[in-house]
């Protein structure tokens, strides 16, 4: 018997194109301890099908970025699991985290996070140098992706010389670069007036079906909410609904 025999939705399965681009279990997160603990996530469990946009919306303090820090591996869980493309986080070692976290995820935060010393290009070029891709290969790519949001002709200016928006889009395009399994976006209209989030979460929205990435944004925004395949909607670190 193969393995892939084993079963209805066995961790064989989950690594095959069809199967879920997120596993979240009863996910726990305490911050501090004692009388001051603050039990930000208290059993959080859903799954990211592949190829989704899944919105997670909540109030504030509801436990989102608790979530998103976690699923993206910048910070380790108190209890549950997180299969990411078919990896279980808890067996990666630091090295193997760093590279999961920079060649399979691609972040996008409230704040866009651009280096306002580099041009668009440059920005959007970071994580290809990190990769070590070569100029050439790298130059190509940028351009490419500076087109698919839409900002071929701004690509010498520096984040300060561009609007809310027109930062927020080379954000999207730096954050897929190295071509990522996953997007995950902190509240990305968040510092935006709403047409121009709107616009934002269109391009997120294309951007999800045209290179066949997954995402998993959390958000206040209702337009946005609009656009997601699947809404989950947290409260006092718990899932209370799976739209
Ligand atoms: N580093 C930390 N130390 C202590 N408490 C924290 C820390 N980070 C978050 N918390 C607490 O955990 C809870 C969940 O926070 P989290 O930032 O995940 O919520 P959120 O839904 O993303 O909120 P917002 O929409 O305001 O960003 C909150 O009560 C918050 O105060």
């Amino acid at each position: 018997m193969s393995e892939q025999s084993g079963g209805h939705g066995t961790l064989a399965d989950i690594g095959t194109p069809t199967g879920e681009m997120v596993v979240v279990e009863d996910l726990r997160r305490t911050y501090g301890s004692g009388d001051t603990a603050v039990h930000a996530l208290r059993g959080v469990s859903f799954n990211v099908p592949r190829g989704e946009l899944v919105a997670l919306r909540g109030r504030s303090g509801s436990g989102k970025t608790t979530v998103l820090n976690l699923v993206g591996g910048l910070d380790t869980p108190d209890g549950g699991r997180i299969i990411l493309d078919g990896t279980d986080l808890a067996g990666l070692g630091d090295d193997d985290l760093l590279a999961l976290r920079r060649d399979r995820i691609g972040f996008v935060f409230q704040s866009f996070g651009l280096i306002p010393i580099l041009t668009a290009a440059e920005n959007v070029g970071v994580p290809l140098r990190l990769r070590k891709v070569p100029a050439r290969e790298r130059e190509a790519r940028v351009g490419l992706l500076l087109s698919l949001v839409g900002l071929s002709d701004h690509a010498d200016q520096r984040p300060g010389e561009l609007s809310g928006g027109q930062q927020q889009r080379v954000a999207i395009a730096r954050a897929l670069a190295n071509n990522p399994a996953l997007i995950i976006a902190d509240e990305p209209t968040g510092q935006l007036d709403a047409d121009t989030g709107l616009t934002v979460m269109d391009l997120l929205r294309a951007v999800v079906r045209s290179e066949s990435v997954t995402a998993l944004v959390a958000t206040h925004d209702t337009q946005l909410l609009a656009l997601a395949d699947r809404v989950l909607e947290l409260r006092d670190g718990r899932i209370v609904e799976d739209v």
